[in-house]
């Protein structure tokens, strides 16, 4: 059933005046049409088998004849009966199926088989066929009696006893079925064409036994292999039973064959072309009343029904058989059904064979009740199919409707009040990606960025627009921000929020607040222009370095997300995979002609560019590689024969490359000032250039071997790093490999990350009643109140393990925190400036390598503090081993990526008397 299409042949039906029928052929491609009277082609289908194709075009054609009268059958038992045309219109369609009618044959009679003769006397109804003349078929008044005269010299199918064999490689040809097929082996076609020609247009058509385990699907090798068959081979290959065919027509190697009457083979006569003898095979004989027999065609029948209920394919073509169904005897309706059927060929093959009526319904009633089941799920999937795309319509339907709703009471929501909240705020040290991140936003979001940044800014025009009263006014940054991105809703970064300026003329943070506020500025209003203009589908992101610093009222606008530093490792792969290619790539050197080592890479990161961003980073490695380009090009200049005039050349070419915006003139002498800013890179560069620079005053030998040198790769270690970045910028930040009595390491937060400092405090001097303290070290009002409350909370903490000590009572001390040019700020010190002021009181140095940081109360209570990666990342740094941590931190120490935290012995307190333990508490082996 599957594969059956009665549409397309619909189509065809009213497009030619003769229709063609959509046979497929056996390699897929479709034949030359079979000419088919229009009134046959309502019961033409089109199976996807090729011979389904042909016997259901066969069957419709055999069920419209079935509706003539009965009087114009002749029954088997009538010698070669001749009955007149009943009307010319069916003859010409009978004689189109035999392709008999056309003109070279036009004059001599032709016969339209639709059910073969197999005549057994007890089926009068079975054998119907039509002799006429064609001539005789166009003229009108010719009698029964002068057509009878005239086809009696043509041999009757039953005459056929030796046949040409035709192998048919996908299903039997069952008799009153048309069936397409290719002739490839030329010797056939030959002797067919011959046998039309001698007015014998018969054949036998036998189906082909597979290979054991072969594929036989159309276009298959083993179907290929079918058609070279020849001979012996082909005759083992052949079954036996096969059906009696008529050529109906041959065009190229197609051949329509119509199917007889039953054969059998029973010797090969001659192998090329493959000739059989045959016995004609007729059913048993049968009692057409017998009540088994008819109840059996009746649940065919009735079968044939139910899949017309549920198959829409079968709907025309059983309903014409149910209508005519009394034309039929039981043999016929046994095979009808068989060759409709979807079965596959070696079923059908089991129908062919049976001669017993009786099973032969009971093997066709087996296949259509199985049709009916392949209907039944085929209707069950077509509907799941249908329910499951009705559903998705209708849930696309209602979203849409919902849509229309929401819009119209003005509950839509965009993506921008969909999102990554209200306006984002990026806060964190410089160079850490703020600004990157907003661009790579826009990006992801697909809409036009705009930067503009509020630092220093203290004029309100400058967002609001001038009054145009004002000789040079202005629109605001907004309005010139949409004139220049042309769409309304562009992501606009407002960088360096923290560091809004005061004005003088209005206030910048309040205007801001009407820009950025989702309630308000959907009628922002520009001096200048004087309109309201609707901001609110504009994605505002802010950066900050300080979110400390932004204004009370914007910040509580904002959706702040941190960004902290990074982390050496991070450093490290941001230079190795975007900063170097970038930087390479910007001095047009290939990749072959540098190493940078990870030695060198890790001493820059380490003693050059410890700040939390890269900026810094990538100004030292875009340094690095100018240099290196710098050498190249000198090694190139070198290693070319040189010319009097143009050994300056190079040197002006190096000028552009090495331009870091310095003036740069075509002295070689004056390119190494401008790349160097220390005098040790002078040296450097000098010795670079000493190395390779040719002049005219070197003896020609000397240049000849210079400029056969080969130019050498250039190699960056922590060992020349100097020569291209000149001194380290940083020491370690440890001042003490052993802290003294007095000195303990701290952590503290800068803009620029995380570092570590020392408290010192030292005895000035002592006496009754001079317990003082002295502070230094650029230090802010909050941190010279936490040292005001650590030398309280020492002092209680003293008194409680040593009782009557007057230390603190009698000492004037004086507490330093180096570098001093640093202005330091914060109360995070607190509790290590407790713990210098003891470890002097009690002439104790601290353990080694400890660093601190926490906010502490009069009563000693340990508060949190903030950036706690930063101070982990310092800590490391410093090689510090036990970190203490406030216990309210906690929290943010352990999101911390494993590889910040790794190696550090980590303790969290809420009170001085847990430090004091840990800091003061082991023996001094451990210390040391
Ligand atoms: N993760 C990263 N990968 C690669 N490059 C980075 C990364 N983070 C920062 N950079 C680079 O560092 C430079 C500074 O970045 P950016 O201007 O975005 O920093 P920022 O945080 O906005 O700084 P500021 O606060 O000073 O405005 C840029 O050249 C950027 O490409």
């Amino acid at each position: 059933m599957k594969g059956f299409s009665s549409a397309t042949t619909a189509a065809h039906l009213h497009k030619t005046p003769l229709f063609s029928s959509n046979f497929s052929n056996n390699n897929g491609a479709s034949p030359p049409p079979i000419l088919v009277h229009r009134r046959f082609l309502k019961f033409h289908f089109c199976p996807s088998g090729p011979s389904a194709s042909a016997s259901a075009s066969a069957s419709a054609t055999m069920l419209k004849l079935l509706r003539l009268p009965r009087v114009h059958c002749l029954t088997a038992a009538t010698p070669t009966p001749r009955v007149r045309p009943v009307s010319n219109s069916v003859i010409q369609a009978l004689g189109r199926l035999t392709g008999l009618s056309r003109g070279n044959h036009s004059n001599l009679g032709f016969r339209a088989f639709f059910c073969s003769d197999s005549s057994d006397g007890s089926t009068p109804e079975a054998v119907v066929e039509v002799e006429v003349r064609a001539e005789e078929s166009e003229s009108d008044g010719s009698d029964s009696k002068s057509s009878s005269a005239i086809v009696s010299t043509h041999p009757r199918p039953e005459d056929y006893l030796t046949v040409l064999a035709l192998p048919l490689p996908h299903r039997p040809l069952f008799p009153g079925f048309y069936m397409p097929i290719y002739v490839k082996d030329p010797k056939l076609l030959a002797a067919l064409q011959e046998n039309r020609k001698r007015q014998a247009p018969y054949a036998g058509a036998f189906l082909v036994k597979d290979e054991p385990g072969a594929d036989s699907s159309p276009g298959s090798e083993m179907e290929k292999s079918v058609y070279d068959l020849r001979g012996k081979d082909l005759f083992n290959r052949l079954h036996e039973v096969g059906t009696l065919a008529q050529i109906s027509s041959i065009q190229g190697d197609q051949v329509v064959l119509i199917g007889h009457r039953r054969l059998r083979i029973t010797e090969m006569v001659s192998e090329e072309p493959l000739t059989v003898k045959v016995d004609h095979l007729k059913e048993k004989p049968y009692n057409k009343d017998d009540d088994v027999i008819k109840a059996t065609s009746f649940e065919v029948i009735s079968t044939l029904r139910d899949v017309l209920k549920t198959s829409s394919l079968w709907r025309d073509h059983v309903q014409t058989y149910s209508q005519h169904i009394g034309d039929f005897n039981f043999p016929r309706l046994a095979d009808f059904g068989a060759a409709i059927s979807g079965a596959n060929k070696l079923q059908c093959q089991k129908v062919l064979e049976e001669l017993d009526v009786h099973k032969r319904l009971q093997l066709t009633l087996e296949l259509v009740k199985k049709e009916v089941e392949i209907s039944k799920i085929q209707e069950s999937i077509a509907k799941a199919i249908e329910e499951k795309i009705s559903g998705e319509q209708r849930r696309y339907l209602l979203n849409e409707q919902l849509k229309a709703i929401k819009k119209e009471l003005g509950l839509e929501t965009d993506d921008k009040t969909a999102l990554s909240g209200k306006i984002i705020c990026l806060s964190g040290p410089p160079g850490v990606g703020k600004t990157s991140i907003g661009r790579s936003i826009a990006r992801a979001l697909n809409r036009k960025f705009f930067r503009f940044s509020v630092g220093g800014l203290s004029d309100v025009a400058e967002i609001k627009g001038h009054r145009r009263t004002y000789i040079g006014a202005m629109p605001g940054k907004m309005v010139q921000c949409l004139k220049n991105v042309g769409t309304a809703n562009p992501l606009v970064l407002i960088d360096e929020i923290d560091k809004l300026g005061r004005g003088h003329a209005g206030d910048p943070a309040s205007a801001l607040l009407e820009l950025l506020d989702p309630e308000q500025n959907a009628n922002f209003l520009d001096h200048y222009l004087d309109v309201p203009i609707d901001l609110s589908k504009v994605l505002f992101v802010c950066t900050a370095n300080v979110v400390e610093n932004i204004p009370n009222p914007l910040l509580d606008r904002m959706e702040v997300i941190a960004i902290a530093g990074y982390i050496t490792d991070e450093k490290m792969h941001i230079a190795r995979d975007y900063l170097e290619k970038t930087s390479r790539e910007a001095c047009g050197i290939k990749l072959e002609q540098v190493e940078v080592t990870d030695a060198a890479l890790l001493a820059l990161i380490e003693n050059y560019c410890r700040e939390a961003g890269v900026r810094n980073l990538q100004k030292h490695i875009e340094k690095i590689y100018r240099k290196i380009a710098l050498k190249l090009v000198r090694q190139g200049a070198s290693s070319e024969p040189a010319v009097a005039g143009e050994d300056v050349q190079p040197a002006e070419v190096i000028a552009e490359v090495v331009d870091d915006g310095q003036q740069v003139g075509n002295e070689t002498s004056v390119v190494v000032e401008s790349v160097g800013s220390s005098s040790d890179e002078q040296t450097a560069e000098t010795h670079v250039q000493t190395d390779t620079v040719l002049t005219d005053d070197q003896p020609k030998d000397i240049k000849e071997s210079e400029a056969t040198k080969t130019m050498e790769k250039v190699l960056v270690d922590s060992s020349n790093l100097t020569d291209f970045v000149g001194k380290p910028v940083f020491h370690a930040e440890r001042i003490y490999d052993n802290t003294p009595v007095g000195v303990v390491m701290g952590l503290a937060w800068t803009a620029m990350g995380g570092s570590t400092l020392y408290i010192e405090t030292t005895l000035v001097e002592q006496g009754e009643g001079k317990g003082a303290l002295h502070l230094t070290g650029q230090l802010g009002d909050v941190m010279k109140e936490s040292a005001q409350i650590a030398h309280t909370v020492s002092r209680g903490i003293l008194l409680e393990k040593d009782p009557g000590s007057p230390f603190f009572a009698n000492s004037k001390l004086h507490l330093h925190v180096p570098a001093g040019a640093t202005p330091k700020d914060g109360p995070s010190a607190g509790c290590t400036m407790i713990t210098s002021m003891l470890s002097l009181a009690m002439k104790k140095p601290v353990r080694k390598d400890l660093a601190m940081t926490g906010e502490v109360t009069l009563t000693a209570r340990i508060l949190p503090i903030g950036g706690v990666k930063e101070k982990t990342i310092a800590a490391r740094r410093s090689g510090v081993k036990t970190v203490i941590f406030p216990g309210a931190n906690k929290r943010d120490f352990d999101e911390l990526a494993d590889n910040v935290k790794e190696g550090l012995d980590v303790h969290f307190v809420d009170d001085y008397s847990e430090i004091f333990k840990l800091a003061f508490d082991f023996d001094n082996d451990t210390r040391n």
